[in-house]
């Protein structure tokens, strides 16, 4: 059998030999003798493997790769990537493998940072090379084609599209105009947790509440009237008949955040999206049909309401747009008012909600907290004598390290969309090819423990007054909101809301966690839904009012 093989091997070998450069074949004879037997075809191979090594090595000597972890032929890493959103995963390879690591997923070549200083490169320095998105099939479809501020491409269009929303919508002089808007929505959280309060029977000492429905509740029609100038009760869409409120926000916000993580698996091997994955796919369009349905049907009756309106176009986005901006095309418009409705409504909704979480579970934190509110609010003691207000906020430092400590270990976005690399470039040193992604791990920096000790604690003291920590303008250390170009472009609206739910919240009431919430300590708290992280079950708390109504 042995001399088979050799005989067989024999012409290739000689083939070998000859592409051998001379000091490898000088010695490859010299160890084999020109005939082969059975025992050196192992050797032969060997030495076979040796060479496409070193031919390998001088074609790609250039090259130097970041460090990839190990993974399977064909699927690379993806049966190691379980979680729907691996930023854990990825933080415990950071600590073995260094700050920026290779991953394969399925035939996807991905790049994973988790250093400030790399992802400041990818971000900043050399954003022009990287600075396109690649995103999930599903979301091609629900964002028709990248057409939104946060998914499209860098670009005239994506330039277009963000001079809008910022110039019409969420800069900080619009948004100051908006307050009323806010507070309206503050307002009616606030009196329909009294008035639920007055009718549920107290629990040992409180009564417990659902969080979320609560923030729910407001946050969806604040973000309906920022784009409307009202909040539509209902709306009459031709193709579906009447649709009513809280039906429009389960297809223009639940729905969409939903469907956007149904795993497709020609997301991982691109090559083969030709083929059908019809169920799928079928079910993404029918989400994307509706919501797109119901926005015609707000914007058709927005041209009715501008028509009537005798004192000419109001103020609200919608208003300009449609009259300002006749230059957008019908998607582009549809997808211009869809896309603050939906980012209102979630991520300032997480954030608020792990606040309330950590400071219930944290009675020392939150009575120095509320003594701050009490402070600002001209109060003595414990005596407080009106609502605070968002011209109190520059004289609440504490609040301000209660919510930066808090972006810092449940960043909303964990891991940033993936920007796909444009043109060769070099990252931490290291080579980054044409054709890879780049993730960066916002979650990993946020809790790198050589940064910040013991990161799984939270302690809003580690943050407070420390100004150089600007969440990701020049240290990107607590970078929550992104950084460079593609910075969140919602921040002041973000923070307005956030900071005025804590501080109200812990005006009027007293938190405490619900038994349920206590239990499931130490099981698994977090969830994912696309690109945010959210606690796992809504939040269950016991609340005792400090006052007996909403102050005035
Ligand atoms: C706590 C609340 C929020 C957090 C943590 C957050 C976080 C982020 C992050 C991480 C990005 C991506 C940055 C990147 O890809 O580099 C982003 C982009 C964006 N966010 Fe936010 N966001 C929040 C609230 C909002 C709100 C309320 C709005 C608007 C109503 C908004 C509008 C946007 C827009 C338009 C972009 C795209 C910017 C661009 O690509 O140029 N965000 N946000």
């Amino acid at each position: 059998m042995a001399n088979v093989i050799s005989t067989r091997l024999q012409p290739y070998w000689e083939m070998a030999l000859e592409a051998m450069p001379p000091q490898v074949a000088q010695n490859a004879e010299l160890v084999l003798g020109k005939k082969l037997n059975g025992a050196s075809v192992l050797i032969t191979l060997l030495l076979a493997w040796i060479l496409v090594r070193f031919l390998s090595s001088l074609l790609f000597k250039k090259k130097n790769l970041p460090p990839s972890i190990p993974g399977l032929p064909l699927l690379g890493n993806l049966l190691q990537l379980t979680e729907k959103k691996p930023h854990r995963s990825f933080t415990t390879w950071a600590a073995k493998y260094g700050p920026i690591f290779s991953i394969q997923v399925g035939s996807v070549k991905q790049v994973v940072i988790t250093s400030p200083e790399i992802a400041k490169e990818a971000m900043i320095t050399k954003y022009e090379a990287i600075s396109s998105r690649k995103m999930p099939l599903a979301l091609q479809i629900l964002t028709r084609d990248k057409t939104m501020v946060a998914m499209s491409d860098y670009g005239d269009e994506h330039r277009m599209l963000k001079k809008l929303a910022v110039g019409h919508l969420l800069n900080i002089n619009t948004q100051k105009q908006n307050r009323p808007i806010r507070e309206n929505a503050l307002f009616n959280m606030l009196d329909a947790m009294f008035l639920d309060l007055k009718n549920t029977s107290p629990h040992s000492g409180g009564s417990v509440i659902d969080v979320r429905d609560y923030i729910k509740r407001a946050l969806f029609p604040f973000s309906m009237f920022q784009v409307w100038g009202y909040v539509p009760e209902d709306v009459d869409c031709p193709e579906l008949g009447v649709v009513t409120k809280w039906e429009i926000f389960e297809a223009l916000v639940i729905a969409p955040l939903k469907t956007v993580i149904e795993v497709d698996w020609r997301d991982f091997f691109p090559a083969f999206k030709w083929v059908p994955n019809k169920s799928v796919e079928d079910n993404i369009k029918a989400v994307e049909r509706r919501r797109t349905l119901i926005i015609k049907g707000l914007i058709k009756e927005q041209r009715r309401r501008l028509k009537n309106q005798p004192e000419g176009p109001g103020r609200c986005y919608a208003d300009i747009l449609l009259t300002q901006a006749t230059h957008l095309s019908e998607v582009q418009l549809e997808q211009s008012l869809w896309e603050p409705i939906i980012e209102s409504a979630d991520t300032t909704l997480v954030t608020t909600e792990w606040i309330m979480f950590e400071l219930a579970r944290n009675p020392a934190i939150q009575e120095r907290l509320y003594k701050e509110v009490v402070d600002v609010t001209g109060g003595h003691g414990y005596e407080t004598t009106r609502m605070v207000t968002e011209d109190d906020i520059p004289s609440m430092p504490y609040l301000s390290a209660v919510i930066k400590e808090t972006l810092r270990k449940y960043p909303p976005v964990p891991l940033l969309p993936s920007r796909y690399v444009e043109k060769d470039t070099t990252l931490g040193g290291y080579d980054i090819p044409k054709g890879w992604q780049v993730l960066i791990n916002i979650f990993g920096i946020n809790n790198d423990p050589n940064v910040w000790p013991n990161p799984e604690k939270w302690d809003p003291e580690r943050v407070l007054n420390n100004e150089s920590l600007d969440m990701g303008i020049k240290n990107l250390s607590i970078m929550p909101f992104g950084a460079g170009k593609r910075m969140c472009a919602g921040i002041t609206q973000a923070m307005f809301i956030i900071t005025m739910n804590v501080a109200s919240f812990v005006q009027h009431f007293k938190w405490e966690l619900a038994p349920k919430e206590i239990e499931s300590f130490n099981s698994k708290i977090e969830d994912v839904v696309y690109l945010t992280t959210h606690k796992l079950h809504p939040l269950q708390c016991i609340i005792n009012p400090r006052v007996s109504q909403r102050l005035p």
